[in-house]
C-alpha cells in the first residue's frame, strides 16, 4: 500500500518509478495518471477560467501537455507556452496527443508551471527565468506541477534568486524533501499530493501525521503520568516557562531543581527543590530531565550539565546546554537523549561533535548518529532525526512562533512527553511539536511565549 506520508529523494523516486515500469506500467501511462490527477485539481480551481500551461523539455513538460489536453477535453480554454522542444519519448508523445498549437506568451487567469520538475539540473537560464516570472505575474492564480521550477527537489534550495510564489503545488507520486524544506517551501502555497501508484519504499523519509494522544487512564496518578525535573540555572525565568509548558504537555508532576540561590518566581503548582549540585536528581521516581533553558554558559553550568548527564536518566538538552555539550559527557549513557537545537545551536553541536555534512538534511542525520540521540532541529522546517529510524519532517507551524521563549516552551513539552513515554523518544518529540503548533494556532496572532504555554490545555483537544 502506498503511504501518503512518504518523502522520496529523486533517486528513490526514479527507482520506484522504474519498478512500476518493469511491471505493467510505461512512462506514458504514469504520465497520464499524474497529468490526470493534476488536471482534476486545476479544473476545480480554475472553475471555467482560461488556463495557460508552460511546458518544459522533460517529463514535467510532458505532464503539462497531458494536463492541457484533458482540460481542453473538458471545455476549458487552454494555451500552451513551450519555449523548448520535448526531449523524452513520453513528453513527445504527450505533445503529439495535445496536438494544439503553442504560443510565445499568454496572460489571463490561471497559470500552470510545468517547466521543470525533479529533473532540474542547474539554475534557469535568464531567458527562462524571465519567461516564468512574466507568465506568473500575468495570471491571477498560479499552480506548480510537482515542484515550482527552479527548486532543487532533494535539498529545497532555490537555484535562482528570483522565482515566483505559487498558490498551489501539486506533488506527483510522492512528496520530495523540497516540499517540506525552506526556502523552497515558501514558494509553494498549499500542497497537495497525487497518487500514481508508487509503492512504499523501505527507509523512506516521512512527513509527520497528526498523532492521537491518550488522556490519563481511569486509575492514573501523578507519578504514573510522568515526573519531570527541570534543572534551573543562572536565568531562572526560562526554566519556569519550560516547566509551565511541561505541565501543559501532560506530565503528572513537574518540578524545578536548582543549586542556585536566585529568587525564583515559581507559581505555587510547580514544586521547587533547592539542593547542592551533587544532590540534583536524587529521586528514583524521576522519569525525565530537562536542562538548558536559562542554564548559563559558565564553568558552573558546565559542571551541572555533566552531573545531570551522568545520572543517565532520559534527558532533553536545549539552549545553553547545547553550547556546553561535549562528547565525553555522553560516554556510558544508555538512557534516551533528545537535543532540540535551532540553526545556531545545531552548528555549535556539529562543531563540537565533528559533524560535517553537505546540506542541512544530511547534517541533522549525521548529528543524530554522532550523539546517539534524537535531534529535533527546529525552525520553520523542523526535522526529527534518530539513529535507525526514518527522518521525519514536521509540517510547517505558525510563523508567529518566531518570538523569544517559544523554544523554552517546546523544550518543556518535549521533556513532558518524554516523561510520559520514555521508551519512544521520537514519538515524544513529534507529539511535542504537534502540541506546540496547535497551541500557536489557537494563541495567534502576535502571542507571547507565556500565552503560547497557556493555550496548551486547549491544544490537547485536537489530539484526544
Ligand atoms: N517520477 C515519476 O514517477 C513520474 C514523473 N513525472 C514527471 O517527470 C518529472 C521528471 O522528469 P524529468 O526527469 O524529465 O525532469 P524535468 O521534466 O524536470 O526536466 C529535465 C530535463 O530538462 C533538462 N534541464 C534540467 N535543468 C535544466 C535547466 N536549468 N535549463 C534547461 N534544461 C534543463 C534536463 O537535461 C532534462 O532534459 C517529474 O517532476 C514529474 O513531473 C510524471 O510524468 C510521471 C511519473
Ligand atoms: N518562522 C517560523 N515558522 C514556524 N515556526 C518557527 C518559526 N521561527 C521559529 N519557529 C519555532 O519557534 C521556536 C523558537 O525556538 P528558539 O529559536 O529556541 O527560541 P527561544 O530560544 O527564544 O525560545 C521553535 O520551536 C521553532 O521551530
Ligand atoms: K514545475
Amino acid at each position: 500500500m502506498p503511504r501518503p506520508d512518504q518523502i522520496l529523494t529523486v533517486a528513490q523516486m526514479r527507482a520506484a518509478e522504474q519498478a512500476l515500469i518493469d511491471g505493467e506500467e510505461t512512462v506514458s501511462s504514469l504520465m497520464e495518471r499524474a497529468g490526470a490527477g493534476a488536471a482534476d485539481y486545476i479544473w476545480r480551481l480554475s472553475a471555467g477560467r482560461p488556463v495557460t500551461v508552460l511546458c518544459g523539455p522533460g517529463n514535467n513538460g510532458g505532464d503539462g501537455y497531458v494536463i492541457a489536453r484533458i482540460l481542453r477535453e473538458r471545455g476549458v480554454a487552454v494555451q500552451v507556452v513551450a519555449p523548448l522542444e520535448p526531449r523524452t519519448a513520453a513528453a513527445r508523445a504527450a505533445r503529439a496527443s495535445w496536438g494544439g498549437e503553442t504560443v510565445a506568451h499568454s496572460a489571463g487567469e490561471v497559470f500552470v508551471d510545468c517547466l521543470f520538475g525533479s529533473g532540474l539540473a542547474r539554475s534557469l537560464d535568464p531567458a527562462l527565468e524571465r519567461l516564468l516570472n512574466d507568465l506568473a505575474g500575468a495570471h491571477r492564480l498560479r499552480i506548480a506541477v510537482d515542484l515550482p521550477s527552479g527548486v532543487d527537489a532533494d535539498s529545497g534550495a532555490c537555484l535562482n534568486a528570483d522565482l515566483p510564489v505559487f498558490d498551489l503545488t501539486i506533488a506527483l507520486g510522492a512528496w520530495k524533501p523540497a516540499h517540506w524544506q525552506m526556502p523552497a517551501m515558501e514558494l509553494m502555497g498549499a500542497r497537495r499530493l497525487v497518487d500514481i501508484g508508487i509503492a512504499q519504499v523501505a527507509d523512506a523519509m516521512r512527513v509527520s501525521t497528526r498523532p492521537h494522544l491518550a488522556g490519563p487512564p481511569m486509575g492514573a496518578h501523578k507519578y504514573s503520568r510522568g515526573l519531570l525535573s527541570v534543572v534551573g540555572g543562572a536565568m531562572p525565568g526560562a526554566a519556569v516557562l519550560a516547566a509551565r509548558a511541561a505541565q501543559g504537555g501532560g506530565a503528572g508532576y513537574v518540578r524545578i531543581e536548582t543549586s542556585g540561590r536566585e529568587g525564583l518566581p515559581v507559581p505555587p503548582d510547580i514544586v521547587l527543590r533547592r539542593v547542592p549540585t551533587e544532590e540534583l536528581l536524587h529521586d528514583r521516581w524521576i522519569d525525565a530531565v530537562l536542562i538548558g533553558p536559562g542554564l548559563g554558559r559558565g564553568s558552573e553550568a558546565q559542571a551541572i550539565l555533566a552531573a545531570v548527564l551522568e545520572r543517565d536518566i532520559p534527558t532533553v538538552c536545549d539552549a545553553d546546554a547545547l553550547h556546553l555539550l561535549e562528547p565525553p559527557m555522553l560516554q556510558g549513557r544508555t538512557a534516551a537523549l533528545i537535543v532540540t537545537p535551532h540553526e545556531g545551536e545545531r552548528e555549535a553541536l556539529s562543531e563540537a561533535f565533528g559533524v560535517v555534512g553537505d546540506a542541512r538534511i544530511e547534517e541533522v542525520v549525521e548529528l543524530a548518529e554522532a550523539l546517539s540521540a534524537v535531534v529535533l532541529a527546529k525552525g520553520p522546517d523542523t526535522l526529527i532525526a534518530a539513529p535507525g529510524t526514518p527522518l521525519t519532517f514536521m509540517p510547517p507551524a505558525s510563523s508567529w512562533l518566531s518570538t523569544a521563549g517559544t523554544g523554552d516552551v517546546l523544550a518543556g513539552l518535549v521533556a513532558s512527553r518524554l516523561a510520559a513515554s520514555a521508551d519512544d523518544p521520537v514519538r515524544a518529540a513529534e507529539e511535542a511539536c504537534w502540541l506546540h503548533a496547535e497551541a500557536a494556532r489557537l494563541a495567534g496572532p502576535a502571542f507571547s511565549a507565556g500565552l503560547l504555554a497557556a493555550h496548551l490545555p486547549q491544544a490537547w483537544r485536537a489530539f484526544l
